[in-house]
């Protein structure tokens, strides 16, 4: 019998308590190879911990992490988070570029460092990767010369830099100001329709139900629906997600 083909992120029964507060009470979400995962949810129901948990930011209790064969608590115990970093970029609320830095510095900072990438190939390197946000002519720009939504772009240029497998956004459009989400959002979804896998925290219930392959709706540290994102949205079947639905519309 052939073996079944793992999940590129298959998270399994995943426990995290902060001190006496249980805030993920045995997750388990499996992501495949080309998935938008969407993660929806109130607020505190535990979304931005499980994402900073599946690229070790935090450690988890007990269950497990597996991103492409590499067991996330495992690498956290023995301090080797490196293969994991390089596997799975982060894109976050804020968009903490270095403010010294041009956009194409930015980009080629951790490629410079981390990979040991020579100076041309990481202009190079930077280039491409500021045309896949529409940012090609702001390469010599200094973020303060920037606007959030072309910081955030960088940031996300920033994050491919590193061609990681998935792409883990948290409530990326959240800093910005409304006329601003937009560009952000068109990005993200030129890179699913280019099949980088993604996992996102977000607000936006539009994005979650017409990019998304999978929505995922956290509620008090659980999953609790899961499916395809039209279906759930049309037929939320508990009263939990009928709620947050009809108060996110
Ligand atoms: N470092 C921490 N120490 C203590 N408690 C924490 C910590 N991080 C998160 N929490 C708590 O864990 C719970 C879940 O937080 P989390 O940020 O994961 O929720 P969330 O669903 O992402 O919320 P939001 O949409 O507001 O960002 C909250 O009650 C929060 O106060």
């Amino acid at each position: 019998m052939p073996l079944a083909k793992a999940p590129l992120v298959d998270i399994v029964d995943v426990r995290k308590s902060f001190g006496p507060t249980e805030v993920l009470k045995g997750v388990s979400i499996d992501v495949e190879r080309g998935d938008v995962v969407a993660i929806i949810g109130r607020s505190g129901s535990g979304k931005s911990t499980l994402l900073r948990c599946i690229n070790g930011l935090e450690t988890y209790d007990s269950g497990a992490i597996v991103v492409d064969g590499i067991d996330v608590g495992l690498s956290a115990k023995e301090g080797k988070l490196r293969d994991l970093r390089r596997n799975v970029g982060m894109v976050f609320q804020q968009f903490n570029l270095f403010p010294h830095l041009t956009a194409a510095e930015n980009v080629m900072l951790a490629p410079k460092i981390v990979n040991k990438v020579q100076p041309l190939e990481a202009k190079d390197l930077a280039a491409e990767m500021l045309a896949k946000v529409g940012l090609s002519d702001k390469a010599g720009n200094y973020p303060s010369q920037l606007s959030g939504g072309q910081q955030q772009r960088v940031a996300i240029a920033r994050a491919l830099a590193m061609r990681p497998n998935v792409l883990l956004c948290d409530e990326i459009t959240s800093a910005l100001d409304p006329e601003l989400v937009n560009e952000v959002l068109r990005v993200v979804e030129s890179l699913a329709r280019e099949g980088i896998t993604l996992i996102l925290v977000t607000h936006e219930m539009r994005f979650a139900r017409d990019v998304g392959t999978k929505l995922v709706f956290m509620h008090m540290g659980k999953v609790h629906e899961e499916g395809p994102p039209k279906d759930l949205f049309a037929n939320p079947k508990t009263p939990e997600l009928q709620n947050f639905v009809g108060s996110v519309h």
